[in-house]
Order: C-alpha cells, then structure tokens, then sequence
C-alpha cells in the first residue's frame, strides 16, 4: 500500500489499475468508480491498522475489456504493471505506470478507431496567435501550426481530435472559442512555456534544435507542441521512439476551408449522425492509413497546380483500360495488409505482439509487390510513389530468422523465438519437448555400455531420475555410479549425466520462457531502428491507397478528370451532387446543372427558385467539385474547367450554436463577416439565404449590401453564389453588371408545382413557400389563411411592411378565429352550431356557414 499510495501521488487525476499479481486492482474512490462503471465486486481490505480500504479488481487478462468502458465513461486511466520478474524479486517487486490511457491517448486497440486518426490536440492561446500542435500517439504523427483564432479552429475542426488540452488558466479562452463536445483537460502554466517546449522536444527528436523540422519559427505552435508531449511522457518506463517528426502544417499550400465549410458541406461530420457526408463517398480506401489519410486530404485540399496534377494524373493513368488489371491486383494486396503506423508504434512502445510482428513483417514483404504493380502502369506521378517506397529487407530477414513463423499470441502460450536461431534455446526446447525420447535414448545407451539388460530409467520425487538395476546385474555396474537405495531386489542409482539432464528438464519450461521473453525484447527493441522507415512505407502505402480509391469511386459513380489552371473561370458542365445523386430514390435521376463563373464578367450569381427546388443542392455541389478537384480526384461532372481556388467559404443554413448563447440570426452575422473579412479574388463564395434570421426589409438590405461590396469592393471580388427568396434581389443586375440572375426553374401545374431543378436565366416571380408548408402537413386553416394573406399583400398598396400588413388584415375576412363551445358570445347561436351536420356539408357550404355564423356573433 506503501508503495500504491506513492504511486498514485503522482498521478492524482487518473484512476489507477494497480498490478497485483494477476489482477489489476483499484483502490479507496478508484475502486467505488470501477465497481460502477465495470459492474465489479467493489470489497473492503484492512489498510494499515486502524482503518479500511475500498478494493475492486479484475484478472490482468480482461483489461482489453475493461479498459475502453473505463476510457469511454471520460475516466484517465493509468496502467500501473510491475516492472520485473515477481519470481526473481526478494523484495517488494518494482512497479511503475507504463501506460496512460485518456480519449486522446491511446495505443490500446479496443480504445482505438482503426479508421481514424486519434488525435490529441494542445492548444496554447496567446494575445494575437494561437498555437496549435496534433499528436496521435498511436500513429506516430506530429503536427505543429500557428495562426489566428479562426485558423486554429478550423483545423480543429478538421483533425477532429479526441482530446484538447490547453492551460488551467485559459478556460475562458478555450469556452468562448469551442463547444463544449470535446474532451478535455487541462496543464499547469508552466507547461505552456517555450524553454521548456524546446527542451522537451529536443529530448525527444535528439537533437540540438528544431531547425531541421521546419517549424523555428511557430513559437506558439513549438509551446503546443511541448505541451502535448509533455502530456504523453507522464508514464514511466516507455520511450516513445515512434515519435520522431514534426512538423508545420503549411496553411500557404493548402485551401482554406473555414470552420463553417468544413461543417456545411459535411465533409466528414454532419449535424446528423446518420446522414451520409463526402468522405462517406469518396472513401473506398483498403488500408487504415489510407482512410486516416485521406481525411486529411479532404480538409487540406491543395493550391498547387503541379501537386494536384500529380494526383489527377495518377488517377487517370490508374483508371487506363490497360491498367485495369493492375488496379485488381493492388487492391488484393492492400486489402490484406496491416496497419504499418500503429504496428510500428506499438513495437516502439514495446507493446507488439509476436503475431504483430509477423503481421508487420508480411505486410513489408508486400513492398516489392506493390512497387512491381505501380512500376508497370507505366505513369510517371506513380512510379514516383513506388520509388518512395523501402523495402525494409532487414527486417524481414531479421524477423524470419528470430521469429517463429507462426508464434503464438504471448510468451508462455507456445513457441514465439524460431527453432534455429538460439542454440541454447533449441536445447532447452529438445529437453522440454523430448524428454521422453532423451531418457529412452539414454536407457538403451547405457544397456548397450554396461551389458545390464534390466536396466531402467525411472523418476519418483525423493531423488529425481535414477537407474534401477535388479540385484543379479549389480556387479556390472560401473565405478562412477552413485547409490542411492537399495529395495529388496534391485539397486538405484544415479549417474553425472542424468542428474545434468534432470537438472535441465526440470527448469526447462520455465528457462524457454524467461529465455524467449528476452529474446523477444531484444528483437522488438531491435525494431526501432525501422521505425521511420516503416513510418515512412505507411504513408506512401497510404497515398496509393488514396489515390487508388479516387480511380475506383469515379469508375464507379462515373466521374470525370477535372481541368485546373491558374485563371479566376469556373466552368462546370453537367455538375451534380456527390452525396444527393446517391440518395435519390430508384427511378429518381439526378438532374446535372451547368455552373458558370468567372471575376469579370459572371462574377455573382444571383439565384431564386421555390423552396425545395434545389438552389442548396447547386450552391453546394460547385463547391463540392472545386475540393474534390482540388484534393486530386475525379468529379461528378460531364467536364470540369476550374481556376484554382484559395478559399471557400460557405454560409449555408442554420448552424447550432443555440447551445453558445447566440441567436440563429447572430450566428449568420457573424459567420458572413468571417467571410466579408477574410476574402481574395481567388475565393468560392456561397451564401444561402442571407439575411433571412430578421425581418424583411432588415434582411433584403442586408443581402443587397453585401452583394454591392463583393461586386465592388477589388479585393472582395470573388465567384459567388448567392441563393435567395429576396425577388428584389434581382433587380440588382441593372446596377451591378457582374451580377446575373438565375432561377431553378419549377412547373406550375394547377395548385401543384413540378420540381424541375434546373437552373435557368432570369429571376422568379414569386416563392411558392406556401405549398412547401402545405407539402409539409401544415392544418389547412393555415394554408388558407397564408394564402389569402399573401394575395392580400400582393395587392397592398401601403408604403411600408407594416402599412401592407395592416391593410390587408383590416380585410373583412381576414380574421381566423377558433370558438370555444362555453364561450358566452355563442350562447345565442348554440342551437344553429348544433344543428350543423358537418360531415354533409361541402366546402363551399360550411364556408357559407361559418359567415352566417360570424355575422351572427358580429364578426368576431
Ligand atoms: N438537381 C437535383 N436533382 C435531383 N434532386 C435534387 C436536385 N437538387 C435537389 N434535389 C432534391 O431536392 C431537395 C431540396 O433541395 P435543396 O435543399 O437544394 O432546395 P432549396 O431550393 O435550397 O430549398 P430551400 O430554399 O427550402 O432551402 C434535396 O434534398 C434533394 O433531395
């Protein structure tokens, strides 16, 4: 208990899982919390002399169970294992944490995602800039960024990460800036300081400084850094060796995508956990670092023309009928190969398996292969790939001379170290395994050497092995044999040799295991010097398997090779959702549109239509083919010619921070200035239904100025789409010459509307947003009176909103009223309500009731 509470001083926030023996057990508040989450015996131990401990534990077999109930109900969990061999320790045996386990800290397969990335993120707020760091211990990966609030939050939003942590005395900062869904914890000040982030990476990297990592001069991304690592290096015992790169996400190279757009266009997340997003289309990935890694395309989408080019080019040369074998053929492959980063992290922490070894060690060998294919599809930008790639003989050699080809899970539980590789071992192993053929052997030697036939091997536990000779071949026997007993016919004895093998047999097992668990160690110690190797194959095979995944969902959803240059056009044929397309009912077709847009003369389009009739559908999905064209694959359009973009922004429907305090109509405000202060003429644009969080002529003013400022302001001058039901948007066109307007064209078929969702030239006469509320269910007493309402205000000649209103309610019959039977203003046409058969009334007549009615009870 000694030693438990010293242990536990140090590491006071986590619950800490205490080896003993083969449990680990908790202790005192720990033990209340485990026995609740894990619905274990929580029991009462004495501590000490006076009082009692509160005790709850599990056999050390389970914590693969165990461990993520405990992660995944928010608890910090340190794994606390004794650090030597029980059997070998006189004293108390030496334990240590080798293992902290939080949301954003894992190594551990059952707390881990194998498709995504699991991020921890540190975040160190100063004045102006925010530092930023992302560390996945389970990968390996290092990233370090600096910028302004809004850049930090909109990585964030893009890495998604498990678990923020920030300084204690910056809570305010962090509960302004982000919701409140993200795990947290929080440092000590001086965590947060750049000595000391220097110094712990430095330590860390071994080196003298961080020149050689391109990120000297982010100090407040370096003080994330330190902190994350800091962070990581509470436990004891384990290096973490498979951390050995950071390094700077280079905002210059890639789009910006603001907070807002990661989110709208649902990428990755949507506000609905059910609904489809991009990256659920668009991943066809085979192996866990492609899918990790093509996230992160998806949120870093490239500015380099020559960069995106490559990519195009690589998925165009894959999808060449010639190499349509060769794509097979690499997605056999891939789809059988481990998870290299996190194989390598496990063996860097010494936590790999020997079945993990063989599996890292086939899937290395998988290399040549690999390289064999994508050298014969003849493409440059993939050969390149293939070139990047190591073949890691070494370690293969390494592991198919130490290793047992098939070992089992963990020592003790069969044969782990190959036969051959230590002689010591082999012997032990022939002694373990046949015993029973040695003392044979040695039974017929000695016949054969002394002449006795009666001669036997046996084995009882008083003297261990012994020769029995029967009394009529005693004078045979030799000198060197000793007596050991002497029975009424026959003698035992015991020879050098014998006592050898016995003192070999009888340890033997045991010796395999202490030898092979040390062979084993040194092998996976030996590992490291891989590590960046391995890291290194695990990326290219990653980008192959983007890459590969691109060329398979535009065989697939019929997509075709965007055109990228360095103009301001966009240019869209044919262009369709990528997410809505796959949605549509069986018999449903996607109707494709044409988008065009350019900086001088189509510059913002202006576009009207109905609700529902697929003005969203047509903001988003331009935006959605200049990304994907931008992260380097195909794009559902008939042709795609596309000036390359260093921004989008989107302001696209209600957002949800109600929970932050802020109006639905302030959020837009401020999302829209984010935009209005943050723009190039290199930006996509699209706004969807500005304004319309406030009245409306607080809206339309609104809405119109800020199309005026991107008309005219030079530095504001960007495509835009700008979707609206404000018809007197459309008179804007007359002033502003780069403003057009466009409708997505409905039919009218009597009272009902025909969706046609194309967009055509021109403005629209009117909203139709009555027949969506009538669409929706709406009682019909509503839809009349709306409808009334609006021909009445159609009608109105009152010069302000509230003049139209008041005349048109001032209407004779523009009142709706609901009676109450007991109301006494009904007392003297009680009898008349009774009489009406309402169900044999036609419309028509219980119309001209309900005015007798009203005349009757003056109107009201
Ligand atoms: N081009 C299209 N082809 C087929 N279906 C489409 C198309 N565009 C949109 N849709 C369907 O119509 C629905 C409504 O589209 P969308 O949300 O774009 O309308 P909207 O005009 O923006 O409506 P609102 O003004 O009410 O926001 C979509 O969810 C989709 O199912």
């Amino acid at each position: 208990m000694k030693q438990y509470n010293q242990i536990k001083a140090k590491h006071p926030q986590a619950m800490l899982l205490f080896r003993v023996g083969d449990f680990y057990e908790t202790f005192g508040e720990d033990a209340v919390k485990a026995s609740k989450i894990l619905g274990i015996v929580l029991t009462k131990r004495k501590n000490g002399s006076a009082s009692h401990i509160e005790l709850a534990g599990f056999p050390h077999h389970s914590l693969n169970t165990y461990l993520p109930k405990l992660v995944r109900a928010g608890e910090r969990v340190a794994i606390c294992d004794q650090l030597e061999d029980p059997k070998t320790t006189k004293t108390i045996v030496k334990r240590g944490v080798t293992e902290l386990v939080t949301p954003g800290v894992a190594i551990n397969d059952q707390v881990l995602e194998q498709k995504k990335n699991n991020f921890l993120c540190a975040l160190h707020f100063d004045k102006k800039q925010v530092g930023v760091a992302f560390l996945d211990i389970s990968t390996g990966e290092f990233f370090v960024a600096q910028g302004n609030l809004e850049y930090v939050h909109k990585l964030v939003q893009g890495f998604a990460p498990s678990e923020i942590i920030f300084q204690k005395n910056k809570n305010k900062e962090f509960t302004e800036a982000f919701s409140s869904n993200f795990y947290t914890y929080k440092l000590e000040d001086w965590v947060f300081t750049e000595d000391f982030a220097l110094d712990t990476l430095t330590k860390q990297f071994n080196t003298q400084g961080l020149k050689g990592f391109g990120i000297d001069n982010l100090t407040q991304g370096i003080i994330a850094g330190g902190a994350a690592l800091q962070y990581l290096s509470v436990t004891e015992n384990t290096k973490l060796e498979h951390i050995s790169n950071i390094s700077r996400i280079e905002e210059e190279k890639y789009v910006w995508l603001d907070r807002f757009t990661v989110r709208n266009l649902e990428l990755i997340h949507s506000h609905n956990e059910n609904a489809t997003t991009l990256i659920d289309i668009i991943d066809d990935t085979l192996t866990p670092m492609g899918s990790r890694l093509l996230k992160r395309w998806l949120v870093l989408p490239l500015k380099d023309e020559e960069d995106i080019n490559e990519r195009l080019n690589a998925v165009e040369s894959l999808l060449l009928p010639e190499n349509n074998q060769l794509r097979f053929e690499l997605g056999e492959i891939l789809n059988d190969i481990g998870d290299l980063e996190r194989l390598v992290s496990k063996a860097a922490v010494g936590k790999i398996n020997p079945k993990e070894v063989i599996q890292l060690k086939k899937t290395l060998e998988q290399i040549e292969p690999i390289q064999k294919i994508l050298k014969a599809t003849n493409a440059p930008d993939i050969i390149k790939i293939a070139d990047r790639l190591e073949a890691c003989s070494e370690l293969i050699v390494k592991v198919n001379h130490q290793l047992h080809p098939e070992p089992a899970i963990q020592i003790g539980k069969g044969s782990v170290i190959a036969d051959g590789f230590n002689e010591e071992l082999d012997e032990l192993r022939k002694i373990a395994f046949s015993g029973k053929d040695y003392l044979q052997q040695l039974q017929e030697r000695e016949i054969e050497k002394t002449g006795i036939p009666s001669l036997k091997v046996a084995f009882n536990n008083v003297f261990g092995y012994y020769l029995e000779v029967r009394n009529t071949h005693k004078d045979k026997v030799p000198e060197e044999w000793i007596r050991k007993q002497t029975l009424v016919n026959a003698e035992r004895y015991i020879t050098q040799e014998l006592k050898e093998y016995e003192s070999k047999i009888l340890g033997a097992e045991d010796k395999i295991q202490v030898l092979e668990s040390r062979l084993y160690n040194d092998l996976v110690l030996s590992l490291s010097k891989f590590i960046r190797p391995v890291q290194r194959n695990a990326h290219y095979i990653g980008q192959i398997d983007c890459l590969l995944s691109f060329a398979n969902i535009s065989e697939k959803n019929n997509y075709n090779k965007p055109e990228l240059n360095d103009g301001f056009a966009l240019n869209i044929k044919e262009g369709r959702h990528p997410v809505i397309e796959k949605q549509l009912k069986s018999g449903e077709e996607y109707v494709a549109n044409d988008v065009y847009l350019d900086n001088d003369t189509q510059q913002i389009i202006m576009i009207t239509g109905p609700n529902m009739s697929g003005k969203s559908a047509i903001l988003r999905q331009t935006a959605l083919i200049s990304l994907m064209a931008q992260i380097g694959c195909f794009v559902p359009a008939k042709s795609a010619k596309l000036g390359i973009v260093d921004k989008i922004f989107t302001r696209v429907g209600a957002s949800d921070n109600i929970s932050s305090g802020e109006s639905t109509f302030m959020v837009e405000m401020n999302e829209t200035s984010s935009i209005l202060n943050n723009l190039s003429p290199r930006s996509l644009v699209l706004l969807d239904e500005i304004g319309r969080g406030t009245s409306t002529y607080d809206g339309i003013s609104i809405a119109w100025a800020i199309a005026e400022y991107l008309h005219e302001n030079p530095k504001a001058k960007c495509k835009t789409l700008f979707a609206t039901h404000y018809h007197e948007l459309n008179e804007m066109y007359k002033k502003f010459p780069r403003i057009k307007n466009f409708n997505v064209s409905v039919k009218e078929m009597g009272t009902k509307i025909l969706f046609i969702r194309k967009l055509v030239e021109g403005g629209s006469e009117h909203s139709f947003g009555i027949h969506v509320a009538k669409l929706a269910g709406m009682p019909s007493q509503v839809v009349q009176r709306a409808t009334k309402m609006l021909a009445h205000l159609e009608q109105s000649h009152g010069s302000s909103d509230k003049e139209k209103v008041q005349e048109a309610v001032n209407q004779p019959d523009m009142q709706l009223s609901f009676f109450q039977l007991d109301d006494p203003v009904l007392e003297n046409i009680k009898e008349e309500l009774v009489s009406i058969d309402i169900d044999t009334l036609t419309p028509v007549e219980a119309l001209m009731k309900l005015n007798e009615i009203k005349k009757m009870v003056g109107g009201n």
